[in-house]
């Protein structure tokens, strides 16, 4: 928390998108980061993603439980080494129905506490079983996109370690206003469901040197976990 003056406070930013700063101590930003570098490492590790208009995303991207690509979803690092996905970890999707809790107060409600019956009626929509990390220098970014390839109305799950960003939360409609500029630090939270499930956003920026001195990572990285909803078999 850097012992500012006023504690940045939970904060709804759009019905069902929560943003929960600090949720993550030192101690697990430091778990959680170690675990990145590992599923850095190839086989399936860290790759440069190339859009089918012929560009490259900046930041470049690891995935845990389904890979995914532009845009869709494969069992292989299709765009990559072409080696099998790594695992999700019990722990990782674990941590996403707690985030879930931390952010709406219990699973299947959204943000003004209201019951998603939905949801509520299968827990098994809270099984993240995909996790996306990306990994974001000084100069990378993401451009305003909605996360639309999971079939589950689950909530997505953010989680923010290193550099702090400019996360751009928008609306449903289209990549333009209205939207809301959020700073995501080291250790925020910030979850988007139900209304907010298929908002468009993005990163226009990170801040560089920004990162916690203790936490020895120079760059950001984001960890999103989704659940598929995609059964047994995607291509
Ligand atoms: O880096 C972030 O905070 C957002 C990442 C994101 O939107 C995504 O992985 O789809
Ligand atoms: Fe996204």
């Amino acid at each position: 928390m850097d012992g500012e003056l006023f504690p940045r406070e939970r904060t709804e930013i759009a019905p069902g998108a929560v943003h929960v700063p600090d949720w993550l101590g030192p101690g697990r930003q430091r778990e959680l980061l170690d675990a990145c570098r590992d599923w850095a490492r190839p086989p399936a590790g860290l790759r440069t993603v190339r859009t089918p208009g012929g560009g490259t995303m900046t930041a470049r991207q690891v995935c845990l439980g389904l890979h995914w690509y532009p845009y869709g979803y494969a069992r292989t690092a299709v765009d990559g080494d072409g080696a099998p996905v790594k695992p999700m970890p019990d722990w990782l999707a674990e941590l996403g129905r707690e985030a879930v809790v931390a952010a709406y107060g219990h699973p299947g409600a959204d943000a003004g506490g209201h019951l998603d019956t939905d949801l509520a009626a299968d827990p098994a929509a809270y099984a993240y079983d995909i996790a996306l990390i990306n990994f974001y220098d000084g100069d990378s970014r993401m451009g305003m996109h909605r996360d639309a390839e999971e079939k589950s109305g689950a909530p997505v799950v953010s989680l923010s370690l290193g550099d702090t960003c400019v996360f751009r939360f928008g609306n449903t409609a289209s990549r333009g206003r209205p939207y809301q500029d959020v700073r995501l630090r080291s250790g925020d939270l910030f979850v988007f469901g139900g209304p907010a499930r298929l908002a468009y956003h993005g990163v226009p920026k990170v801040l560089p040197g920004t990162a916690p001195p203790g936490l020895g990572l120079t760059g950001r990285l984001n960890v999103t976990l989704r659940v598929g909803g995609l059964g047994g078999a995607p291509d």
